[in-house]
């Protein structure tokens, strides 16, 4: 069950064991190798720098997809990608035609502070998020400073985004100091798509 975190003026929904350990185990080692990761450069103060993490952007055709400045055309659905999204479509009953992957290497590897809020998400996106690999800190914070909770995201784990979370709330993966194995987030979106 999706247990609700105690956000004001924000819907965050986290289901700590979305998959068995079994299946995040497997679902971790089929796409840390079936990935072609990439490293997208991301633009800072207008100058470009490596991510400090590797990524690949999957989606339906005609999904495209700004991130960090950078428009991306979305790779085909692999399978188990695919088998996901349907099962999450199924009970959340919510469409997603894109998933962006993200890799993180290993403590240093992060995500900065940041909202989901490009224009091609629409408005009050359900964008849902789910942990493969090492367990690691998730932070969100209120755009007036408070209230910012912090939780720790298993292998397995399905945090869902929706409502005014990304309008009043931003989020961060921070760096982390202790030695932790890779982890793999998927976070599952809907992107408006071109015609
Ligand atoms: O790795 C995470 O848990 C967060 C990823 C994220 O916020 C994003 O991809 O937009
Ligand atoms: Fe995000």
């Amino acid at each position: 069950m999706l247990g609700r975190l105690d956000l004001p003026d924000a819907d965050v929904r986290l289901q700590p064991a979305w998959l068995t350990a079994a299946d995040a185990a497997m679902a971790f080692a089929t796409l840390h190798r079936a990935i072609d990761w990439e490293n997208h450069p991301v633009r800072l103060f207008g100058r470009e720098h490596a991510a400090p993490r590797l990524s690949r952007w999957f989606g339906d055709a005609g999904t495209a997809y700004r991130y960090s400045g950078i428009v991306r055309e979305p790779s085909p659905w692999l399978p188990p990608l695919a088998a996901l999204r349907e099962r999450l479509s199924a009970e959340l009953d919510v469409e997603f035609n894109s998933v962006l992957a993200n890799l993180y290497r290993d403590g240093r590897d992060a995500m900065g502070w940041h909202a989901d809020d490009e224009p091609e998400l629409g408005s009050d996106p359900v964008i849902a998020s789910l942990s493969l690999g090492a367990t690691r800190r998730f932070v969100v914070k209120h755009r007036d400073g408070t209230p910012r909770l912090a939780v720790e995201l298993p292998a397995g784990s399905l945090l869902v985004m929706q409502g005014r979370t990304q309008a009043n709330y931003r989020h961060a993966l921070p760096r982390t100091a202790r030695p932790v194995r890779p982890r793999i987030n998927l976070t599952f979106r809907n992107v408006a798509t071109r015609r």
